[in-house]
């Protein structure tokens, strides 16, 4: 496939042998373009609002029909394989592609089939991403020349107008956000992995908090970056690989993702000096990437299969830099802490995002949760009050002042702090509680010198850090007021209101 790819002019084998491409206009998702298809299954299903835009049922048929009328004298690129690594809840798929590098992703990024599943693939459900498709809003209905259209009767999802290809994992990931609570499964978006114990252990965070890289841990088995399941047997990963943040990638800090960059794998934006990634450069985008299969990260778990977890961990990166770097969690703080997902959204994932921007994303997934938070929450609850699952809040954002004045948290600490957790050392530390987050804080951890687990003791200006947490606190209390029927013991579990 390399080799058509280059033949095609679509990238070019760089110095690490994986293949390099430029995404061209789009180099991050355009979530104001996405659209649910609005009808009998969807009309009182869907959480529409600013997240989940409606789209006319007639409009997406009329749509279907001018792509198929343009890719008719075209070559294209068709990738079957499956999404979710449970044979008993995967979704057999077939994603159709215009250009040789994004069926690559496909096949790395989606599960691929054995050759028997391969010769008796029935697709359930498929995605069309023609990249030089280009809509006409005036005419197709849709808002601009991109469009991301997800119709969960006729199972198709459509993609044009853009080459950022985390619009074809992404646009699956919310159609089995869709699907899995009807059956009692809860749909995440986190990273797992899995310790020498057996022990699985769950990443939950938003873009940009730290799930890819901190769950590539050399001492514990990769299930999966980003998207997974947890049912009645455990968990499982949807994809079946991965796709890893480029910016600033060193070999000493992130190793394994360092290694993956190799033949197979594919490298969007990242721009090459004599043929060599510059990971430091950012002309393109702050939102470079790699995509590769799961098999590249030495001791993966293939099938991506875990078991129920005793430890998860909320990843946040708070830009305001007040946020503790490590707390834990009651039970009902969990619960009021998912449903808050306040975090930052990092430069370039999203469109039009240039600098960090404090946000409240539901389930630490918003842009991916086509059901109400409660639907979600309601299965977090239950999961963990069945397994005994403690959680831990990981800041892996600022320090030292917000952004622009402090600097982010080493991952050495973080990563320090995450095997604190899941190694049940946290377990037998004392604790001291922060009264305005409600949060109880470490007061030890191995590897982490104990002054910066107090934000406050990394800023100069300490007026400064009261006002900023008080203001974050507030931030928290004003956005949980939109959410209905929530129990009271949920919101106390929530920072305080200060006189
Ligand atoms: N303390 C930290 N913990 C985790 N990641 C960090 C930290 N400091 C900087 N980073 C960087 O932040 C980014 C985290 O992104 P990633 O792991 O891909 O997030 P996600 O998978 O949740 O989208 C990476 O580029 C990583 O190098
Ligand atoms: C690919 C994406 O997710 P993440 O940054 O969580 O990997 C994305 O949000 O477009
Ligand atoms: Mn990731």
């Amino acid at each position: 496939m390399v080799r058509i790819a280059v033949e095609r002019e679509e990238g070019v084998v760089n110095s690490t042998g994986s293949l390099s491409v430029n995404t061209g206009k789009y180099t991050g998702r355009s979530p104001d373009d996405r659209f649910i298809v609005f009808d009998d299954k969807t009309r009182d299903t869907i959480d529409w609002g600013k997240i989940n835009h409606q789209f006319p049922s007639d409009k997406f048929e009329k749509l279907l029909e001018k792509m198929k009328k343009f890719v008719d004298d075209k070559e294209l690129y068709v990738f079957d394989g499956f999404v979710g690594a449970d044979p008993a809840n995967r979704l057999p798929i077939r994603v159709i592609n215009d250009h040789v590098w994004q069926s690559m992703f496909s096949r790395n990024l989606f599960i691929r089939p054995t050759k028997e599943e391969l010769e008796n693939h029935e697709p359930e459900f498929t995605i069309l991403c023609i990249n030089d498709f280009v809509a006409v809003p005036e005419v197709d209905g849709t808002r601009t020349d991109v469009f991301i259209l997800i119709d969960l009767t006729r199972k198709i999802v459509l993609i044009g107008g853009t080459e950022y290809a985390g619009e074809m994992k992404k646009s699956m990931f919310g159609v089995m956000n869709f699907l899995l609570p009807e059956r009692g499964i809860f749909p995440m978006h986190c990273s797992a992995n899995i310790g020498k114990k057996g022990d699985t252990a769950l990443f939950f965070g938003l873009s940009g908090t730290g799930k890819t890289t901190l769950s590539a841990d050399p001492n514990r088995s990769l299930i999966g970056d980003d998207e997974h399941g947890w049912s009645d047997n455990g968990t499982f990963n949807f994809e079946g690989g991965c796709y890893a943040k480029c910016i600033n990638l060193s070999k000493e800090a992130e190793p394994e993702i360092w290694n993956a960059i190799k033949p197979g794998a594919v490298l969007e934006n990242v721009v090459l000096k004599d043929n060599v990634p510059d990971y430091d450069d950012n002309t393109l985008t702050e939102n470079t990437r790699v995509a590769y299969p799961l098999d590249f990260i030495p001791g993966a778990v293939i099938p991506s299969v875990g078991g129920n977890p005793k430890v998860i961990v909320f990843l946040t990166a708070d830009a305001l830099g007040v946020l503790p770097p490590v707390s834990r969690l009651t039970r009902e703080g969990a619960m009021f802490h998912f449903i808050s997902g306040y975090t930052s959204k990092l430069a370039g994932t999203e469109r039009g995002i240039k600098e960090p921007k404090s946000v409240f994303s539901e389930c630490f997934g918003a842009p991916f949760m086509p059901r109400p938070a409660s639907v979600y929450a309601k299965l977090l609850g239950e999961k963990i009050d069945k397994h005994n699952t403690v959680v831990y809040l990981v800041n892996t954002g600022w320090s030292g002042g917000p952004y622009g004045i402090g600097k982010r948290i080493k991952i050495k600490y973080s990563r320090a702090m995450v095997t604190a957790a899941l190694s049940g050392a946290l377990d037998t530390v004392e604790y001291r509680h922060d009264d305005l987050f409600n949060l109880d804080i470490p007061t030890e951890v191995d590897g982490v010198p104990p002054e910066i687990l107090d934000s406050k003791n990394t800023w100069d200006d300490k007026d400064l850090y009261e006002s900023s947490a008080k203001k974050l606190a507030e931030m928290f209390i004003e956005n949980f007021k939109r959410f209905e029927n929530v129990s009271p013991d949920i919101i106390a579990a929530g920072p305080k209101a200060t006189q």
